[in-house]
This record gives C-alpha cells, sequence and structure tokens, in this order.
C-alpha cells in the first residue's frame, strides 16, 4: 500500500516514520520544502502524479496555547488551506482512504466532560485556540461530506487528546504545555533555582497522550480499513484520564529530580478548564492506549537531554 504523509518531520509525523509497523508500507513523506500545502496547484499535482492509496494527514500549523493567542489568523488559514487542499484535492484525484488529524480543541468550551464525538458544533469554542479549532471543524466536516456521499471511500478523522513526546517542540513560545514544564523544570534542576512557574493556578485538567501512541494506533485504523474500514469515520484518541496542571509538574519534577517550589502566575491565559475525551469508539474499534504518564514523559525527557539540551 503506498502512503502519503503530511507534517513527516513534525512530533506526530517522526512517530509515524519510526513506528515498528512503517516499514510494511511504501511511505512517501514530503517535506514543506518539497511540497507546500499551502499551494493547490502542487497539491493536485504531486497527488496525481504518485497516486497514494491512503493519506494521513498529519501536517498542520501547531503550537500551545500562547502560540494560538499571537496568531487566531494565521492558525485558521493555514490549517483550513492544508486541509481542505490535502482533502479535496485526495477525492478530486480518486485517493480511496484518508486519516486526517483534528485536535480535541475543537469541542466547545464549556461542553459536559467527556467530549463525545457527538458534541462537535454544539458550543461556543475556545477563544484562546478558535482560529485552529474554526480550521480542524472545517477539515473533519469536509472528509464527513466526502465519506457519506461516496460509499467507495473512507474519510476517517481521528480527534487526538493532548499530544507530547519525542521530536515534540520545546520552544517556550509556542511549544505545549509538557514539553515546556520539561524545559523548565531541567533549567531549574540545573541551574540551582528554587522555584518554577506555573501557567495559571494550575487547576484545570488536560489529558495529555504519548505520541507514539497515535502513531501504533493510526497503524491500527489503517489495518482496519485493509478489513473493510471503521464502523465509524470520527473517533477521539485519548488515554481515558486527565490531570492537573499542578500533577504534571509534579510528574515532570519526579522524572527530573527537581526537589524545589513552584509559584503560580495568574495572569497567563489557561484556555479550557478541562478537555478529557471519550474513546470509547477507538477502543471499540480495539484499540487502547498503554503509556503511563512516567514513562512517557521518561522518554520525552530522554529525548530533550539527547537531542535538545545539547
Ligand atoms: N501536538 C499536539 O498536542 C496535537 C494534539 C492534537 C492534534 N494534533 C494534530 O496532529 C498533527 C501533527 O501535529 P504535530 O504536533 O506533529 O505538529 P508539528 O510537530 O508542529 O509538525 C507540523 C508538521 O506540519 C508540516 N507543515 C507545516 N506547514 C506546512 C506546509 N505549509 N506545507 C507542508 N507541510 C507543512 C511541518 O513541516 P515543516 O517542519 O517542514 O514546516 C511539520 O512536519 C496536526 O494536525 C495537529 O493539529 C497535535
Ligand atoms: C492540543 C493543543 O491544545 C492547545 O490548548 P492547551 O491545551 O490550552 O495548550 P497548552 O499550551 O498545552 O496548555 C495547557 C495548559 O497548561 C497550562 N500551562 C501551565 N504552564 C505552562 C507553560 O509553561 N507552557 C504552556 N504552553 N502551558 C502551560 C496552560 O495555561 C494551559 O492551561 C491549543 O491552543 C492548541 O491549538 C492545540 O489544540
Amino acid at each position: 500500500m503506498r502512503v502519503l504523509l503530511t507534517g513527516g518531520s513534525g512530533m506526530v509525523g517522526r512517530n509515524i516514520l519510526e513506528h515498528r509497523s512503517a516499514g510494511l508500507f511504501e511511505i512517501l513523506a514530503p517535506s514543506s520544502s518539497e511540497l507546500n500545502l499551502l499551494d493547490q496547484a502542487s497539491v493536485k499535482d504531486y497527488i496525481s502524479a504518485v497516486q497514494p492509496d491512503l493519506i494521513i494527514h498529519a501536517a498542520g500549523r501547531v503550537g500551545g496555547i500562547q502560540a494560538n493567542i499571537a496568531d487566531p489568523a494565521g492558525f485558521l488559514v493555514q490549517n483550513s488551506l492544508m486541509g481542505i487542499h490535502v482533502i479535496n484535492e485526495a477525492y478530486r484525484a480518486g485517493v480511496k482512504y484518508c486519516i486526517n488529524l483534528a485536535s480535541s480543541c475543537m469541542y466547545p468550551r464549556d461542553a459536559l466532560n467527556p467530549l463525545h464525538e457527538n458534541q462537535i458544533l454544539k458550543g461556543e469554542l475556545e477563544p484562546t485556540n478558535e482560529g485552529y479549532a474554526l480550521a480542524k471543524v472545517t477539515a473533519t466536516k469536509l472528509c464527513q461530506y466526502i465519506s457519506e456521499t461516496d460509499n467507495d471511500v473512507s474519510y476517517v478523522t481521528l480527534i487526538p487528546c493532548n499530544l507530547y513526546g519525542r521530536h515534540d517542540n520545546f520552544d517556550p513560545h509556542s511549544s505545549h504545555m509538557i514539553p515546556a514544564v520539561i524545559r523548565k523544570i531541567h533549567e531549574a534542576h540545573k541551574n540551582g533555582s528554587f522555584t518554577v512557574e506555573i501557567w495559571g493556578d494550575g487547576n484545570a485538567r488536560r489529558e495529555f497522550m504519548y505520541a507514539e501512541e497515535l502513531a501504533d494506533c493510526i497503524f491500527s485504523v489503517i489495518a482496519e480499513i485493509q478489513r473493510g474500514g471503521p464502523a465509524s469515520g470520527l473517533m477521539n484518541v485519548g488515554i481515558g484520564r486527565d490531570y492537573s496542571i499542578n500533577e504534571y509538574y509534579k510528574a515532570v519534577a519526579d522524572v527530573v529530580g527537581y526537589k524545589g517550589e513552584f509559584s503560580h502566575d495568574l495572569s497567563r491565559p489557561v484556555g479550557m478548564r478541562q478537555k478529557l475525551i471519550d474513546s470509547s469508539r477507538i477502543n471499540n474499534m480495539g484499540w487502547c492506549s498503554s503509556t503511563r504518564l512516567a514513562d512517557g514523559i521518561s522518554k520525552t525527557y530522554e529525548y530533550f537531554l539527547q537531542e535538545v539540551d545539547i
């Protein structure tokens, strides 16, 4: 099976390429310099030339809460254009299968947790990442419309919770919480600082999954597609539990060996109070998460020490 992977140089893409099942497929993973997904003609020409059997759309303009607040228009435009170009040109070229990656941030900010797939668009979005969320909803709906109007194709959207892991973005200006906390606590431990600052009061809750697990889930979905396709084209992918931000800081401190204190900067944005997703559909398909938080953080910290803090 020939697979076109977008976002192959990103955290999710790299974990897909490093997965033990990747060798079972012919995977084409053009970088953004080889294929700019913002250029519709290039996307159309590339897909027509390579004629993939399946596309995994893992490219995107991605960042944490601070990055999203800084550039909502950029997150909206770039993710919308990438999603529409990849998905629409795939369908126009006759590609039968697509796995599109959305995000749990596209759920309504005040929706009852755990979040179920049928709650999408049932309420106001989280303002801190509204642009990104609108783009994710657009691509998700495009996949749904295509699959509903053409029984010969299966365009599946997976909705992951927050992710972290090897190949994560550790830039403090654009990273998500776990890589930011790993960097902050590591530097405090190395410099002998006595306190580390937590954004907000630390009571917000998040569900973070080790990115290697999403790669594993994607290959399970591909296997299911090869067996005739998953029962649902829209599935949450999470670990089934969340932790408070304060608990994440403590978990990272335990891995790093930091024994200092924490302070809270209440001026910082905190985003959604909670975004725990209901992963029953993917669990019923036969895939479940298995990486413990401490193990995931340890492996991510090991990557940080080897590849980032050099
Ligand atoms: N990280 C999370 O917490 C999280 C949570 C839920 C869902 N997701 C979703 O998972 C997917 C992957 O996220 P990630 O964390 O792996 O992101 P990432 O590490 O930032 O990687 C983004 C990828 O997209 C590529 N890209 C960006 N602009 C492009 C363009 N114009 N043309 C072609 N490629 C372009 C990048 O290539 P270059 O490096 O060459 O620019 C990179 O390979 C995204 O759809 C994201 O929305 C992520
Ligand atoms: C999955 C992603 O979720 C994103 O929302 P979101 O979870 O709040 O994004 P994060 O940046 O991971 O923040 C998660 C929570 O951690 C808190 N936090 C505490 N300390 C820090 C820190 O040092 N750095 C960061 N970054 N956060 C920190 C932050 O206030 C927020 O409540 C969306 O903006 C994206 O679009 C995407 O959907």
